[in-house]
């Protein structure tokens, strides 16, 4: 086969994501199994839960996934890669554990997987990495043999995903109204965490305040930044803002929140705003309800003309990004010393998570890292 579209030694990729409910009833169970043991209070859980009720307790991520899951086997089919591409899911069906059982028994020996997270975070890197151990717990468990799991890079400053983040941010500029569009600022939007998570996240030996999570979405922020102002000519105003906050008042989370954000820009006269959601890789229940409706609405009572850009989802671009960073770590694993595509300040981030990378609040196994129990 030819090197360059050559995927071994894997056999198999999954795609791991986040999961949510397919219908009214599945709400509170899927609830209950994002925050098992995490101390969310009771009233943010019904209140999320009405969010979810508001689009018949349906959450999109699903559909989202499944849309990437076809687009993935076609570019992965039309480009010659020989891969089978998996789904699983840490908090809904397909869970993660049943589906890597059925890759077992597929005969898959030696899994990539791909998680719907850009960023280095305990959320959105690490826990995917505790959900693949207590996969393979289980399945040790059933005395299946153990196929070795890794887990690629970031991929928040792959050019694919920030030129289609940018084309999105360019398509929002144009839904303006025309005398305001020349004016508008940015602000880039992600999932708020408490500001300790923030501190731990990335390798340990890089952490300062806001650790690689705000390094992270700032060099991408700036470099989408960047490219709009070369493309339009326009220097324009952009901040990196939170959403999606949860958890006890008393515990500081990332600030400021979007919906504070857009008071503040309307008060100090700015004439619209883009609202770009670089935390997100598809539209989650936190673009349709916190942005798409509760802080469109804000805008709309303050008289600030908003508009939310797209997300990456499916589109050819970012999939194609994704094929690329398959075939980067699979040459790597050869032993071949593979282009590593990355824009921005910080550079391609590392292949394997050092010990300590992302740290949680309680130690648990997490697999296909440096401090992975197993293989
Ligand atoms: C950084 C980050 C990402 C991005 C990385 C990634 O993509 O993984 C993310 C993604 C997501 N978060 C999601 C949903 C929820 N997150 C919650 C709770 C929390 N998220 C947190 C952080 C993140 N979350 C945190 C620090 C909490 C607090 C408690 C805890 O640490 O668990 C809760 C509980 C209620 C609440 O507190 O809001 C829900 C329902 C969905 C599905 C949406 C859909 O259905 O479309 C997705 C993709
Ligand atoms: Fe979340």
């Amino acid at each position: 086969m030819d090197r360059a579209i050559s995927p071994q030694p894997y056999d198999a990729l999954l795609l791991l994501s986040f999961g949510g409910p397919e219908g009214p009833d599945d709400v509170i169970p899927f609830l209950e199994n994002v925050t098992a043991g995490r101390g969310i209070p009771r009233e943010r859980l019904e209140e999320v839960g009405a969010h979810y009720r508001l689009f018949g307790g349906v959450s999109p991520i699903n559909e989202q996934n499944r849309a990437l899951l076809a687009a993935l086997r076609a570019d992965l089919a039309e480009h010659g890669v020989d891969l089978p591409v998996y789904w699983g899911n840490r908090n809904w069906a397909p869970y993660v554990t049943d589906t890597l059982r059925e890759m077992v028994r597929d005969g898959r020996r030696r899994v990539l997987t791909l998680a719907t997270s850009a960023y280095a975070s305990y959320s959105g890197c690490r826990q995917y990495r505790e959900d693949l151990a207590g996969a393979l717990a289980t399945l040790a468990d059933e005395g299946l043999p153990l196929p070795q799991v890794d887990k690629l890079r970031l991929y928040y400053n792959h050019p694919g995903f920030l030129r289609t983040m940018t084309e999105g941010v360019l398509a929002a500029l144009a839904e303006l109204p025309e005398g305001v569009r020349a004016g508008a600022h940015l602000a880039f939007t992600t999932h708020s965490i408490p500001d300790a998570a923030a501190d731990v996240s990335g390798p340990p030996a890089g952490h300062g305040a806001g650790g690689a999570y705000v390094a992270e979405h700032l060099d991408a922020a700036r470099v989408i930044a960047d490219a709009v102002r070369e493309e339009t000519g326009v220097e324009r105003p952009w901040e990196l803002v939170y959403q999606s906050r949860s958890g006890a008042p008393h515990i500081p989370w990332l600030e400021p929140d979007v919906v504070d954000h857009l008071t503040a820009l309307h008060d100090k006269g700015a004439p619209a705003v883009v609202m770009v959601p670089i935390g997100f890789v598809s539209d989650h229940m936190e673009v349709l309800y916190d942005l798409d409706t509760e802080a469109l609405a804000a805008a709309r009572e303050l008289g600030l003309p908003a508009v939310r850009s797209a997300t990456v989802g499916a589109a050819p671009a970012f999939v194609a990004a994704l094929r690329d960073l398959v075939l980067e770590r699979a040459a790597t694993e050869r032993g071949e010393s593979p282009t590593r595509c990355a824009l921005g300040a910080l550079g391609p981030s590392h292949d394997v998570c050092p010990v300590g990378c992302c740290a949680g609040r309680v130690a648990r196994p997490a697999a296909a890292g440096a401090d992975s129990p197993y293989a």
